[in-house]
């Protein structure tokens, strides 16, 4: 791919920001060669001057990248992007030994610079560093909303959008996915904003689904050079060949519907007096969270398109899953169903019920384990040099846990492709999926 169809100019021309991209990478190329051969870093397949990127297929990098650390006997391996380099864990002892137990220098995040910086969506939850004081009121507030006592109060609304659910998969089974969709967004939105979503075309659900297609858009890997080039963030936007900085910043724009509309919607409800409790209306006239009402909006808004953001598509893709499990393995949908029948004796199940039903439990960790939600979870940076097993691991290096590789761990899990619930019953169990699935250290998921 050329300088200039990743800039989105036209085909046919060269601009003097090509010229000058050009220019920068050769001398740098030098660098980098030398740099990486003087350093000690983890081995990983040879990289030409502008790196891995042929090395990496389109999809499903999780499996290369265990192929990698199978190939180089070595749970850390090291990817470039042409000067950058990625350290890709694929074993549980390594990213919780980095990722957990130091996790006070492994927990920042690496800068989206078209995604982020240049669509001005830095303060977005998961994308703040750790050095921005956002990062602690985030936590601290997400953390007050869903933490296990906390998220009793959502029972209520859990049991009632799962009768909704069922009854649906009982009246149109062929429309699962929709029901499930409609249910894992009603439940969010309900949670988020005190939002009652009544049909599976809803308007904040389409603002939600149109800000992912633009977010694709600005994280296409590969596809514009101020990612490689940081300095390129620099450029006048008049100067032919920076128009990725204008499509940035018009699609930022865009995107910011997302946590303006939904949040609007739901201080106007509670300004009326008339509202359903939710993150928002609870935290609305909380006078310690920030010195300025300003500040106060601009937390709530990310935290709560945070809920929405990180509870919608997750949800969605673990019950898909189950799905799918369930159709291509009918005797162990059998062993679940007679143990529900035995315990609840035709009942539904609620929250309380859980700990009575260790199969569907078991089912559930083997589901996670099988499919893993996040396979490369989300990408941590770190602040300082660090080493590890003689490896020396550079000040901010963005570091990704292999999380599908860790659940398809020959070692820890046997016949890993093969879903077998029985691995987490009687003695002898294999680890809990439930460890690494949901991310690391101070970065962990806090819909957990
Ligand atoms: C099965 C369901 C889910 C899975 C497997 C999952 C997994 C993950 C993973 C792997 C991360 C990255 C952690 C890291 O960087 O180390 C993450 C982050 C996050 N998740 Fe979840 N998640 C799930 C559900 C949820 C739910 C229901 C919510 C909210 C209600 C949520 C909110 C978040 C947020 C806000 C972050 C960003 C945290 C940060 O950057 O500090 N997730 N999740």
């Amino acid at each position: 791919m050329g300088l200039v169809s990743l800039l989105h100019t036209s085909p046919m021309s060269v601009t003097p920001l090509d010229a000058f991209a050009v220019g920068f990478c050769t001398l740098f190329a030098v660098g980098v060669w030398r740099y990486r051969k003087s350093r000690r870093l983890p081995p990983g397949p040879p990289a030409t001057l502008l790196g891995n990127a042929h090395h990496i297929p389109r999809t499903e990098h999780w499996i290369a990248f265990k192929k990698f650390a199978d190939q180089y006997a070595s749970p850390m391996i090291c990817i470039w992007m042409f000067n950058a380099e990625t350290f890709i864990l694929n074993d549980y002892l390594t990213a919780t030994t980095l990722l957990d137990h130091r996790s006070s220098i492994y927990s920042s995040r690496p800068t989206a610079w078209m995604a982020g910086y240049l669509a001005g969506r830095t303060d977005n939850v998961f994308a703040t560093k750790t050095a921005n004081p956002r990062f602690k009121v985030y936590r601290t507030l997400l953390h007050k909303t869903l933490n296990p006592r906390a998220i009793q109060a959502f029972r209520a609304l859990q049991i009632t959008e799962c009768q909704t659910l069922l009854r649906g998969l009982l009246e149109t089974p062929d429309d699962f996915m929709a029901h499930v969709r409609r249910n894992a967004i009603a439940v969010i939105m309900n949670v988020a904003y005190g939002y009652q979503v009544n049909s599976n075309d809803d308007k904040f659900v389409n603002i939600l689904e149109g800000t992912f297609r633009l977010a694709g858009v600005l994280n296409s890997p590969g596809r514009y050079w101020v990612e490689f080039l940081p300095i390129l963030r620099y450029v006048p936007e008049w100067l032919p060949g920076a128009g990725f900085k204008k499509l940035a910043r018009n699609l930022g724009k865009e995107m910011s519907r997302l946590e303006n509309v939904p949040y609007n919607w739901a201080t106007s409800q509670v300004s009326a007096g008339s509202y359903n409790e939710s993150f928002v209306s609870d935290h609305i006239h909380d006078t310690e969270l920030a010195t300025t009402e300003e500040e106060k909006e601009d937390i709530l808004k990310w935290c709560a398109a945070a809920l929405y953001i990180g509870g919608g598509d997750t949800t969605v893709s673990v019950m898909t899953t189950f799905f799918l499990l369930m159709a291509r393995h009918p005797d162990i949908q059998e062993q679940a169903r007679k143990e529900i029948d035995s315990v609840l004796g035709g009942d539904m199940a609620t929250h309380n019920d859980r700990t009575s039903l260790p199969y569907v439990n078991a089912m559930i960790k083997e589901v996670l384990r099988w499919g893993p939600v996040a396979p490369l979870g989300v990408p941590h940076q770190v602040t300082q040099d660090d080493y590890y097993n003689g490896y020396l691991i550079p000040k901010n290096t963005r570091i990704v846990a292999n999380i599908w590789a860790m659940a398809h761990d020959e070692n820890v899990y046997p016949n890993p492709n093969v879903f077998d619930p029985a691995r987490f019953l009687g003695e002898d169990q294999q680890m809990d999926p439930m460890k690494f699935v949901f991310g690391f250290g101070r970065r962990i998921c806090p819909g957990k």
